[in-house]
């Protein structure tokens, strides 16, 4: 597990946001640190997507600050990507025709970086990626990702649908990631897996900040997050 001692890579400050104006996601101060892995949960529509979205660059702010790599956030998901914000989805987002050895070469970083966070995909390299499982498209979308090296991993359900051994690969990949230095922000609904992952935890009630406190914590008592999913509905 990382010493959370590296700089603060994503913040916000007193955040809100949401659409058409209409906040859903109120005055959130959240941070994520390099080498720290975090877990957002809450029940639907507490605005878990809309702070990932709004934190990518996606959606705008309707107030508060955000801070991407020590620097004002460069306001759109496209300039962020380039200065190394991984957005990961559930939406697979692979090139269906082309084998999985081009759909690596077409990202920003080596077929070998992305076989050394899953070197299980070694032997399909010149497969069709249209012709995986859902698990091993996942696989090769956020393996793709993670090549890149990325400073930021924002991660929105990205296990929606899989077997769990495919949800635990896929975030053991991440904390991985977030051991080698990188700041890693996760939505998922497999609470216990992902408790079991992550450094810290936060979750959104109504779109505020309901609690915070270290996995350790939460593990030793797993009710505190489903009474407070009960208390939002
Ligand atoms: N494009 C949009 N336009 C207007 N309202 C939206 C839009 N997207 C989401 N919302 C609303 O914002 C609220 C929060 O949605 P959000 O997707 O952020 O919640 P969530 O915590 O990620 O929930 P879930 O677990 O269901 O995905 C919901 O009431 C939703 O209906």
């Amino acid at each position: 597990m990382s010493s959370h001692k590296g700089e603060a890579l994503i913040r916000s400050t007193g955040l809100s946001a949401g659409y058409h104006g209409q906040p859903i996601v109120h005055d959130l101060d959240l941070e994520v640190r390099a080498g720290e892995m975090v877990g957002l949960f809450g029940a639907n529509g507490a605005g878990k997507t809309t702070t990932l979205l709004t934190l990518a660059g996606e959606i705008k702010p309707l107030g508060g600050t955000l801070e991407f790599d020590g620097a004002p956030h460069p306001g759109s998901l496209h300039q962020a990507a380039k200065n190394g914000l991984a957005l990961l989805t559930d939406d697979r987002s692979i090139f269906a025709p082309l084998t999985v050895r081009d759909n690596l070469r077409l990202g920003r970083g080596s077929v070998a970086d992305a076989l050394s966070h899953f070197p299980e995909l070694e032997e399909h390299l010149d497969r069709q990626a249209g012709l995986l499982s859902g698990g091993q498209q996942q696989i090769l979308s956020v393996a793709r990702i993670l090549a890149s090296q990325p400073k930021v991993v924002l991660a929105d359900e990205l296990s929606l649908g899989l077997a769990p051994l495919i949800v635990k690969r896929l975030l053991a990949a991440l904390r991985s990631a977030a051991d080698a230095g990188a700041a890693v922000l996760i939505v998922e609904q497999h609470v216990p897996v992902a408790l079991s992952t992550v450094d810290r935890a936060l979750v959104l009630v109504r779109g505020s900040i309901a609690l915070e406190s270290d996995a350790r914590t939460l593990r030793a008592t797993p009710d505190v997050i489903s009474d407070l999913y009960l208390a939002a509905g």
